[in-house]
């Protein structure tokens, strides 16, 4: 597991590390991951650049007030050592960090109100963990009107909300972010996750003194390796899991048929499906055991409920059957809208729900909107209803009853097209029934169906449900041999 942790838990190990280091130490560190990455970059052919390579490229600094710029002012003074042509703009009034302004112009680069138009590399060192959201006028300007090859961040892109995620005023967008010490919550979360680019991290030694407990989590492969029920010589059908699978009806067939295709790509042995789309599920998937409603259906493991499933009077009684039974429950679609009318059917259930909703949705359960703020509108949820919280979108946030935050690193925006929640829904199911707890089967599937996303759009340019649903076990299959050591059963 990966983690983000807020400016202040920053801070506090800082003041730790700094403790035990001759004055200037960090930031010096800091600074040379920095130079080593944008000099990695400028080699990179690129097509903005004319040149490849340190010697010769042009650097453009944007150099705020604090030890952000300070980081960026060190930074360029390296390159400028090594040929780069360098330029710095305080965009703060005359306001930069005096020593590393000195050690700039010491190693050959200027301070400037007006650098070239066109650069190879744009470093932004206007606001660090220390900004407020929002940029500079100065700094604005100069964005527009700079041509860049490639924008690196600082640490963070200037102007995002670094502890939410959220993007309330401009904000630089870039390439590459070069974050020190640790991930914040900026680089993984909401609106701000798009304007980070691709992440690098500058190990500066700040890792022991870290919170053990992140603000923010984000799940790797070895997580879901180490999840994954695998199964051995003495499983069978039931002992792996059975999944039940309340979806579909005659008008909405579809969401039957895509959500037992997810529930049979996860690690649960048997899937039962339950409702008046039974014959649509049997052509389609002969593996599967169909009843026409879930009284009829007999023991399951795991529930899901909801996919174009109705929300009339018949839907209702449906879904109190699922919540009757002591099995973990997966929430989704109608069965949303249903939740947010009649709330009173969740209460006295003690066994897992996991509610999976779109901003749309979430309105319907919640009484507004999600804030920016995406995490804490999900563990807001998650807390009033005594459920984990699977918010939908781009950077899909999970949140546990208890206020655990996790961030999905996977997917893509075509994962956008109809039925593809229904997948997901299904194959989190499926997770549940293998014993999965509640939050790590949200955060798994997420993980895991975001993966199968990028499989299915490969070589394409749309994709379709059924195809992420087909790419599921492909998803599985790398995502758990990534981490194969020798002698784990497989
Ligand atoms: N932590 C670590 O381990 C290490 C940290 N390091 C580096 O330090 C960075 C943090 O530096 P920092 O604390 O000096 O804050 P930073 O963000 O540069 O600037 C704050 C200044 O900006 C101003 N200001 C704020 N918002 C504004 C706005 N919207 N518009 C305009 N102005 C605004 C604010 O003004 P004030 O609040 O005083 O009014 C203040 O003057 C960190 O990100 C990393 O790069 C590394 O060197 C080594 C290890
Ligand atoms: N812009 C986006 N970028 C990445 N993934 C997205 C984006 N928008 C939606 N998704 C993902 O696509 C899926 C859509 O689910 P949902 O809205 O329930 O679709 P449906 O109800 O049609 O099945 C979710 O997994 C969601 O996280
Ligand atoms: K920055």
């Amino acid at each position: 597991m990966d983690g983000a942790w807020s400016a202040a838990a920053v801070r506090r190990a800082e003041a730790q590390l700094m403790a035990q280091l001759p004055p200037g130490t960090l930031m010096q560190r800091a600074a040379a991951g920095l130079a080593t990455e944008c000099a990695r970059l400028l080699r990179e052919r690129s097509p903005g650049r004319r040149r490849r390579g340190v010697y010769g490229a042009t650097v453009t600094v944007l150099a705020g007030p604090g030890d952000n710029g300070g980081d960026a002012l060190f930074a360029a003074a390296r390159l400028a050592k090594r040929g780069a042509r360098v330029f710095a703009v305080p965009v703060m009034g005359e306001r930069v960090h005096p020593v590393a302004a000195a050690a700039l112009t010491r190693a050959g680069g200027r301070l400037v109100a007006n650098p070239p138009r066109r650069c190879d590399l744009l470093l932004d060192g206007v606001l660090g963990i220390g900004g407020r959201p929002g940029l500079p006028g100065r700094a604005i300007d100069q964005l527009a009107a700079i041509d860049a090859g490639t924008v690196v961040a600082v640490d963070v892109p200037s102007g995002v909300d670094v502890d939410t995620g959220a993007v309330p005023a401009s904000a630089v967008t870039a390439d590459v972010t070069v974050a020190f010490g640790s991930y914040k919550p900026c680089h993984v979360l909401g609106r701000a996750a798009l304007h980070t680019g691709r992440l690098v991290l500058v190990d500066i030694g700040l890792g022991p003194h870290l919170d053990p407990h992140p603000a923010v989590r984000v799940a790797r492969d070895g997580d879901l390796a180490a999840w994954w029920h695998e199964p051995g010589p003495d499983d069978d059908k039931y002992t792996r899991g059975v999944v039940g699978v309340a979806a579909g009806s005659e008008q909405y067939p579809g969401a039957a048929v895509l959500a037992t295709s997810g529930a049979l790509a996860g690690p649960a042995g048997y899937v039962r499906y339950a409702g008046t789309a039974a014959e649509y599920v049997r052509r389609r998937h002969p593996e599967v055991v169909c009843t026409q409603e879930v009284k009829e259906a007999g023991r399951v493991q795991a529930w899901l409920a909801g996919p174009g499933f109705g929300t009339d009077e018949a839907s209702l009684t449906e879904l109190r059957h699922v919540l009757e039974s002591p099995a973990p429950v997966v929430l989704d679609a109608d069965a949303l809208t249903l939740i947010g009318e009649y709330p009173s059917v969740l209460t006295q259930r003690e066994a897992p729900v996991v509610l999976t909703p779109h901003d749309r949705e979430y309105e319907r359960l919640y009484g507004s909107a999600p804030a920016e703020d995406r995490g804490a509108a999900a563990a807001a949820l998650a807390k009033r209803l005594n459920c984990t919280v699977l918010l939908k979108g781009h950077h899909t946030v999970v949140a546990s009853s208890d206020g655990e935050v996790w961030a999905n690193p996977t997917g893509r925006p075509q994962l956008a097209t109809a039925g593809s929640g229904d997948v997901l829904a299904g194959f989190m199911a499926s997770l549940l029934a293998s014993g999965m707890s509640g939050t790590r089967a949200a955060v798994a599937a997420a993980y895991l169906h975001g993966r199968a996303g990028g499989i299915a759009a490969t070589g394409h340019r749309t994709i379709t449900a059924t195809d992420v649903a087909k790419a599921l076990p492909q998803a599985v299959g790398e995502t758990l041999s990534a981490t194969d050591t020798p002698g784990r059963r497989r």
